[in-house]
């Protein structure tokens, strides 16, 4: 490394010229000084023991002549770095291997990972059990081999036949001498060997005649159990009896020497350069390879100036150089602890030719405020998507997953029956069609009867977001002490404040739409800025995200992105946000096409939803399981009252906006009402539009008053107290109710806004 210099000066701005090298002690007198002493040239001394001599005897000295006081200290001192056990502590803490392993340390893996033992253990028996007669038939072929062997061993064994040739060469080599003494020694042996084979015959002859007196199943048994013994010796050396259940794996083990081999052959100009250098240390593994989940788990440092992006990029020649397919390879950087940080996980099994089953196939109901279940991670591992005050945008190149990701996050909706489902498919391929039945609001089609439709959602909906805010602000802060929507709060059904969740799937056709488009953007925007405290959540997808299709106030805004297959690094960060693709993030690594024709369609990057993007394979619902998850929803919210809108029947409102209140109360009002109780108002209303204003009157007392006072919040109208008589006529009285002069300056005020085109 290069030896820098450089000067403290305890006095004056260290001028750019070099200094003076002052002994720190006085000189201590030489020996050699004195007379007769060699003379040396000062400057040449000190250039010796300066690093860097100077070039110019002249530059030495500042030019009025002043000597400057300070010392040379090296940036790059000398010796051993002061360690600090404290910082190394905490260096070895942060690197430290889990003491439970890692499939362990998480409930869904750990089950996950004995589920697969327990389903591995059972294949194997079932498929031995399923062998067995044929096991059985082996042995009864192989018996009378058995039974022949058996006997020629004993007959040799008995009879010492192993040592015949042996005494033969004695007899041939005329060596009397040791023919007497092989025979004698044999002579012994077969007396003894006769004495147990004998015995051991009796004794089975015994066995045979109990056998023969015993029931006919232990007859069987016993003659089963004599095959066997028998089949077992008569066992061909190059067969065996048991066949494998299973053909074992050729997976084959990662090292560190095949991660570095990969590494080098992917012609990264950093890598190859650092490891002709240093072969050795060049890259750096930080941990040993483990196990994690289904694959290996590799955490390395990169060469310095390689970033885990310039890996991200190869992923291709990853796969060839590690010899495995290209879906069991997962790259994946550790910005936490820096960019050069790559952790290499390599599957067993290809994740583009797993299909994710959707854990909520099974389930009875679901709970939106827990996240929806949405698929799985390269090892395994179930990602939720965090719905509720959230909002979700999908992108993707045509063909890659976006409906049926649609799909997985629509099932925890609709299996939830308080949530409210508000679904738009803008294509007109029907793919959300069995979710209708228990929509709020439903449409499937691309032309502009659908668009429109879907634009008067997001106008409803914003209406509705206006009308949440007021209700949850006039909420006492004990039960609402964030000011935001709970479970608690939602199941409040008076309040209105429950989960509404509004999909458009392709919107596109939406957003680029010369008649509603900009308006719906708008609307969009509005949406996602306020709707998230107030349990209102939007779900877009798209597969042309540009800049018409797809308002940058929603791209910028929206909190959760899945980003399947994308062409280019413009739709990349138009989906996940600015610079995902410079930060390694690219959804261009995936392959096209479905995963029948080897694509990767289903995985995509999730940003947002967990606290590092992750590459997620969605659960994949085909038609049939999307219709069983959405009849067994429809029975549950038939059950709960809760099919309403689009569900109960309901024709959709003829044109967008369905109700303009500050119009509709106006026109309850007579000329000479100056002021009028809200109850009076609420019943008028009702009377006006009885299929929105219909549910407010229904209600009682206090709940009907306040009804009206948040609806008017957003319009900053105040509701107080007003003196009135009942309309039927009785006695005046003071009660909560609206000044007419109030509302009209209101809806003044906000035609003066629209007219000067100053949108909210
Ligand atoms: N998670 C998944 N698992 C397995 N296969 C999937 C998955 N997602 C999608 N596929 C396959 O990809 C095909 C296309 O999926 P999908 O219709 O959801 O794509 P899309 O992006 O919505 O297409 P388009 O933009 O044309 O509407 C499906 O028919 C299916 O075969």
């Amino acid at each position: 490394m290069t030896d820098h210099t450089t000067t403290t000066n305890g006095h004056h701005p260290v001028p750019p010229v070099e200094l003076a090298v002052l002994p720190e002690h006085p000189p201590v007198p030489n020996p050699g000084d004195g007379p007769g002493a060699e003379v040396v040239s000062i400057t040449a001394v000190r250039d010796r023991r300066h690093p860097y001599p100077s070039a110019t005897p002249q530059q030495d000295a500042p030019a009025d002549g002043s000597v400057l006081e300070g010392e040379v200290i090296r940036v790059d001192q000398p010796g051993e770095a002061d360690r600090d056990w404290r910082t190394e502590l905490a260096e070895k803490n942060r690197t430290r291997r889990p003491i439970v392993p890692l499939w362990l340390r998480s409930r869904a893996e750990a089950i996950e990972t004995l589920k697969w033992a327990g389903e591995y253990a059972a294949y194997v028996s079932g498929y031995q059990l399923a062998r067995t007669p044929l096991y059985a038939t082996r042995l009864t072929l192989r018996a009378p081999r058995g039974l022949a062997r058996l006997v020629y061993g004993m007959v040799r064994w008995t009879f010492d036949l192993e040592g015949e040739p042996v005494r033969l060469a004695t007899v041939v080599k005329a060596d009397p001498e040791s023919y007497l003494k092989l025979s004698r020694q044999r002579d012994s042996r077969v007396r003894l060997r006769v004495w147990v084979t004998g015995a051991a015959l009796v004794t089975l002859l015994i066995a045979s005649l109990v056998v023969a007196s015993a029931p006919t199943a232990a007859q069987w048994t016993a003659l089963a159990a004599a095959v066997a013994v028998l089949g077992i010796v008569g066992r061909p050396a190059d067969r065996p009896l048991i066949e494998r259940a299973v053909i074992p794996t050729r997976v084959e083990k990662l090292t560190s020497d095949i991660v570095i081999r990969a590494l080098s052959t992917l012609s990264i100009a950093g890598i190859t350069q650092a490891l002709a250098k240093n072969p050795a240390d060049a890259i750096r593994f930080v941990a040993p390879i483990t196990r994690d989940g289904p694959g290996w788990r590799a955490d390395i440092d990169l060469p310095y100036g390689v970033t885990v992006g310039d890996v991200l990029d190869k992923r291709d020649r990853l796969s060839g150089s590690l010899r495995r397919p290209l879906g069991c390879i997962w790259p994946e950087g550790d910005s936490s602890v820096h960019e050069g940080r790559l952790i290499l996980w390599v599957g067993d099994k290809d994740l583009s030719k797993t299909i994710v089953k959707s854990p909520l196939l099974k389930a009875a109901s679901h709970d939106v405020f827990k996240g929806i279940p949405f698929g799985n991670d390269p090892r395994g591992r179930l990602i939720t998507v965090p719905l509720i005050e959230n909002n979700v945008l999908i992108g993707s190149l045509p063909g890659q997953g976006k409906t049926a990701s649609v799909r997985e996050l629509a099932a925890g909706v609709v299996l939830d029956p308080t949530a409210e489902p508000w679904f738009h498919e803008l294509k007109g391929s029907g793919d959300l069609d069995p979710y209708e039945k228990v929509c709020h609001r439903y449409v499937s089609g691309i032309e502009d009867e659908a668009i429109g439709y879907a634009a008067d959602s997001l106008v409803l909906l914003r209406a509705e977001v206006m009308r949440r805010a007021g209700v949850l602000k006039s909420l006492p802060s004990d039960l609402c002490p964030d000011k935001k929507v709970t479970r608690a709060i939602a199941d409040r059904r008076s309040l209105g404040l429950h989960p509404l969740v509004c999909i458009i799937d392709e919107c596109q056709n939406l957003f680029a739409h010369p008649k509603y488009g900009k308006q719906a953007g708008e609307d969009a925007e509005f949406i996602i800025k306020l709707g998230r405290a107030l349990g209102v959540v939007l779900i877009l997808a798209t597969q042309r995200p540009d800049k018409d299709s797809l308002p940058t106030g929603i791209s910028a805004n929206v909190s959760i992105r899945f980003c399947l297959r994308v062409a280019g690094q413009v739709e990349n960060d138009m989906i996940l946000g600015t610079s995902a693709y410079k930060n390694g993030i690219r959804a261009t690594l995936f392959v096209p096409g479905p995963p029948d024709k080897g694509g990767d369609a289903g995985t995509g990057y999730l940003v947002g939803a967990t606290p590092m993007p992750k590459v997620v394979k969605s659960a994949y619902l085909d038609t049939t399981a999307t219709q069983l998850i959405a009849d067994r929803a429809y029975a549950l919210r038939k059950a709960a009252g809760r099919l309403t809108g689009h569900a109960a029947g309901e024709q959709p409102a003829a044109s967008a906006p369905a109700y303009d209140l500050l119009a509709d109360v106006a026109a309850v009002l007579a000329a000479d009402e100056a002021k009028i109780w809200n109850e009076v108002v609420v019943d008028r209303l009702a009377e006006l539009r009885p299929e929105v204003y219909g549910p407010w009157a229904q209600q009682e007392g206090p709940a009907k008053t306040a009804q009206l006072t948040n609806a008017l919040k957003p319009y900053g109208v105040k509701t107080g107290q007003v003196w009135g008589t009942p309309p039927g006529g009785g006695k005046g009285a003071n009660r909560i109710g609206i000044v007419r002069d109030d509302i009209l300056s209101a809806i003044t005020e906000r035609d003066g806004k629209r007219g000067s085109g100053a949108g909210s």
